[in-house]
């Protein structure tokens, strides 16, 4: 729907449901309905959605199945999956689906083979990745390459990072991958901290090769290298994806060693392209494509499922319902997984880079609030942290809990102890404990408000049988879609990210008022001035 959604007669009808269920409990929900248990689950592919502790009835899904409908969404799907430019602040298509579709799908836009194109690199990405596994490519030493570090920052860096961390104990050949992204010093420091220049080989990872922080990471780097084996050595020892081919070239990369993508994949949908050529060198080829085989199908459900049993139109449609009728501020993200300890850090660019709009995709300002803030931790260590506000704090925060049935090596039955804390998280966090509950254990009068637990705070369990490339992959795809979806009904554009550019522009200008020798003359604003005044005078520069 082009315009305000919020008068549509859908959202008019939410808000009145909304006034009518906001005060009941999910003890009654449950009480009044016990079937919902069963009925409120979700399948796609091999992940399993249980919504039943929502403060959602069925008449809640239909409702907000109804708006989703109103916003378009069934047109904005076949909008994506045939390229056309959804992102209209900057005219381009938006195909990161396009990233995993199988070779023999057809897909032409703007007169581009893109199915063709997305495979060719695939085939490019493999081969190499081969050669660095099988030890044919080498160093300019002769030796062979134990350990891939990936220069990228933002969603050049964020995805394949995350994945790595995710899918480690599939890096079977010996090969270890590290992530560079900041321009503290300290991150590339770390980074380089004990590793060999004649067996390390640099991904220097940038959609538009033109980002300071990874240039400068990536020039740090180089003469590193440099420095142990010389300028020759660069050639067998860094190679860059990258949409700019150009840059790529003036920086000294041979683009012979250069992996493209396109301007139609956005930085934060990118790992499952070339910018996971880090992650596939570790995993191996094969791995990387049951990783896409996950993705595929997650974007199958998501374009052929009915709404009402659509996994991210069902998830997306509930973080509407907190965020714009219930209030909420954030959403947790919280895996009972150790090896998904990068997810939320992940999901925080891809969902708040593209829903953290103001406007709509038409220029004109939003009338409610966009954007979910994800933050998480994994279980069990949030639990000693932050759980506490989430069971008795002021605040409504819904929650995502995330668990596998296999882990993939066990050790004394820790496995099934970690899964009992999410079962009993998500159950302590929907029904909690009465004060009559409390005092009839004999707590004194006094403290039983203090153990009060109100319970009625929803949570999705998303269960998967094993943490693999493939349930990487859906999982992945199912907060891609999410995402979609909330930006759908926001009206709001999901592929740009305007907002981040005039703090980079600042950061270039201002940098010579720090370094200068003289004094300088100009701040962009008062209390900058005073900042770099102190900041100068701390580093022993004139004020
Ligand atoms: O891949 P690039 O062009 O270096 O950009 C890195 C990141 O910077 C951003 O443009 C935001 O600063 C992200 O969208 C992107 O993922």
């Amino acid at each position: 729907m082009n315009g305000d959604i919020t008068q549509s007669q859908e959202w008019a009808e939410l808000a009145k449901h909304h006034d009518e269920l906001a005060g009941k409990h999910l003890r009654e929900l449950f009480a009044e309905d016990p079937g919902r248990a069963g009925r409120m689950t979700l399948t796609a592919g091999d992940l399993h959605l249980d919504y039943a502790k929502h403060r959602a009835t069925e008449e809640t899904i239909d409702l907000l199945v109804a708006l989703a409908e109103r916003a378009g969404l069934r047109e904005r799907v076949s909008a994506m999956f045939g390229g056309e430019h959804i992102n209209v602040s900057e005219d381009r298509a938006v195909l990161h689906v396009a990233l995993r579709m199988r070779e023999n799908a057809e897909l032409v836009v703007d007169g581009q083979d893109v199915v063709g194109d997305v495979h060719a690199v695939l085939d490019r990405m493999s081969a190499f990745s081969d050669r660095v596994r099988s030890k044919e490519w080498r160093g300019a030493t002769g030796q062979p390459i134990s350990t891939v570090v990936n220069i990228g920052i933002g969603g050049s860096d964020l995805g394949p990072a995350m994945a790595y961390e995710a899918l480690r104990d599939y890096a079977d050949a010996g090969i270890e991958a590290r992530f560079v992204s900041n321009i503290d010093p300290a991150d590339i420091t770390g980074t380089l901290a004990g590793l060999d220049p004649a067996t390390t080989l640099f991904v220097v990872s940038s959609k538009t090769f033109t980002t300071l922080e990874t240039l400068t990471n990536a020039r740090v780097a180089r003469s590193w290298l440099v420095a142990a084996l010389g300028e020759d050595a660069v050639s067998r020892h860094f190679v860059a994806v990258s949409t700019n081919a150009e840059k790529v070239a003036e920086f000294g990369i041979d683009p012979e060693n250069m992996f493209g993508f396109w301007d139609w994949v956005g930085g934060r949908y990118s790992y499952d392209g070339a910018i996971g050529l880090s992650l596939m060198i570790a995993i191996g080829p094969e791995r990387f494509r049951e990783m896409l085989s996950g993705f595929r199908e997650m974007d199958q459900h998501f374009r052929t499922a009915p709404f009402k049993a659509n996994m991210p139109v069902i998830m997306a449609m509930l973080g509407i319902w907190y965020t714009d009728f219930f209030g909420a501020e954030t959403r947790a993200v919280l895996p009972y997984s150790q090896r998904l300890h990068r997810f939320p850090a992940y999901l925080q660019q891809l969902t708040m880079e593209s829903n953290g709009k103001s406007v709509r995709a038409d220029g004109s300002p939003v009338t409610v609030a966009t954007g979910e803030i994800f933050w998480g931790e994994p279980g069990t260590n949030g639990q000693h942290a932050f759980y506490q506000l989430l069971h008795q704090g002021t605040r409504l925060v819904p929650a995502d809990f995330i668990g596998f049935a296999e882990p993939y090596e066990d050790r004394e039955g820790m496995h099934d102890l970690l899964t009992a804390n999410l079962l009993a998280q998500t159950s302590a966090l929907a029904f909690g404990r009465t004060a009559e509950e409390i005092a009839g254990e004999g707590t004194p009068a006094e403290i039983v408000p203090h153990k009060v637990m109100p319970g009625n705070r929803p949570t999705s369990t998303i269960l998967a049988p094993k943490l693999t490339p493939s349930t990487l992959g859906q999982l992945v795809a199912l907060y891609e879609h999410i995402v979609f979806v909330e930006g759908t009904v926001w009206g709001v554009d999901s592929f740009d990210q305007w907002g981040v550019e005039l703090g980079k522009k600042m950061a270039l200008d201002l940098a010579p008022a720090l370094t200068s020798d003289e004094p300088p003359t100009s701040f962009p604003d008062a209390s900058t001035e005073e900042l770099v005044k102190k900041y100068r005078e701390l580093r022993g520069r004139r004020v």
